[in-house]
């Protein structure tokens, strides 16, 4: 039996971090919400004993153990203690890695529910979000992949309404950014802005981005722009088109991607302006789903 999914990316409207978990994760306080932006998983469930294989057209995704979908198949058959099947998987790539969309723990998000669906949803949400969150952070954000506040360092999920109608264009630089290294950044950091993650809320319930995006603030681009180079050279860059264009450029989890809303009468003009000014740059034209 084979399933073809869209395995879909997502922004960050606003990051704070709050605090430290014993384990050294981070507490979290922010918004993500899902965008058009995917990448296409083919699962084929082959019905004998087996194991996983994973085909995927990008070269620096790995395709063994470390692939984030081969761990939510060892933790998915290690709880349920069911016989392991074999499963082929093609993941057709599209979402940029270390971009803060997302892309590998939406695959582990979108894997899990198709294994878990195939079974008969022997795993409930609650244990779901329980064992995959130390695989991926964001996984239980897609387990749901509902515009969402998120707390904790991941895995508590409070559903938001989304009225906003701009369309959203990414621009992903060719360099990447190591999570890793944007949450050791942000303990550098002295005096932080805070997203105001209520006013953020309200604005996404009014649907007029005036009422959010001066509140749209991102703890670990604070951090970033403490050292890291390509972060600070290209946060001068997005500046200055933003000056020429009236643009407010937002960095989306810990990037390097960013991002900036536009209404739907200019948004060709705007897309060929940063196109062209931004070049090595992938500039993606998307919306929230
Ligand atoms: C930045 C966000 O994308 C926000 O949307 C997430 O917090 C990070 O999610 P992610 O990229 O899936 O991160 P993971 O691959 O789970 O974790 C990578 C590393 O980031 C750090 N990490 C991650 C999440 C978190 N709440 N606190 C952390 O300190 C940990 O050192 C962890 O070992
Ligand atoms: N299914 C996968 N898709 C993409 N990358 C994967 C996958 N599985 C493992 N990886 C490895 O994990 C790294 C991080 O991938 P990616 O940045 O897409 O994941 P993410 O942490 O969910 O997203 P981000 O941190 O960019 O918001 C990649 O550089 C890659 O080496």
């Amino acid at each position: 039996m084979i399933v073809e999914l869209k395995s879909n990316a997502k922004i960050n409207l606003g990051l704070n971090i709050v605090g430290k978990a014993e384990n050294g994760y981070h507490l979290l306080d922010m918004v993500m919400v899902p965008i058009s932006l995917a990448d296409n998983l083919s699962i084929d469930f082959k019905e004998i004993k087996g194991n996983l294989k994973i085909e995927t057209n990008m070269k620096d995704v790995p395709v063994g153990k470390d692939n984030i979908i081969s761990k939510v198949y060892k933790e998915f058959y290690r709880e349920t203690g069911l016989e392991k099947q074999m499963i082929e998987v093609y993941l057709k790539k599209n979402i940029p890695s270390q971009a803060g969309l997302g892309g590998g723990s939406s695959n582990g998000a979108f894997f899990f529910n198709a294994l878990n669906k195939y079974y008969g949803n022997p795993i409930n949400f609650q244990r779901a979000v329980e064992i995959t969150k130390e695989v991926g952070a964001d996984i239980p954000f897609f387990l749901l992949n509902k515009p969402s506040r998120v707390e904790g360092i991941g895995e508590n999920l409070g559903v938001i309404e989304n009225n906003i109608k701009d369309k959203i264009i990414l621009i992903k630089p060719d360099f990447g950014v190591s999570t890793v290294v944007a949450y050791k950044n942000y303990a550098k950091l002295e005096d932080k802005k805070d997203a105001d993650i209520d006013k953020i809320i309200e604005g996404m319930k009014s649907g007029n981005l005036d009422d959010l995006e001066n509140y749209l603030e991102n703890h670990l681009e604070q951090g970033l722009l403490l050292e890291d180079k390509n972060i600070i050279e290209f946060r001068k860059k997005l500046e200055k088109l933003g000056k020429n264009q009236d643009m407010k450029f937002h960095m989306s989890g810990s990037g390097s991607c960013y991002y900036t809303f536009v209404g739907k009468d200019n948004i060709d003009q705007i897309y060929d302006e940063i196109k062209t000014t931004m070049e090595g740059c992938r500039v993606e034209i998307c919306s929230f789903l």
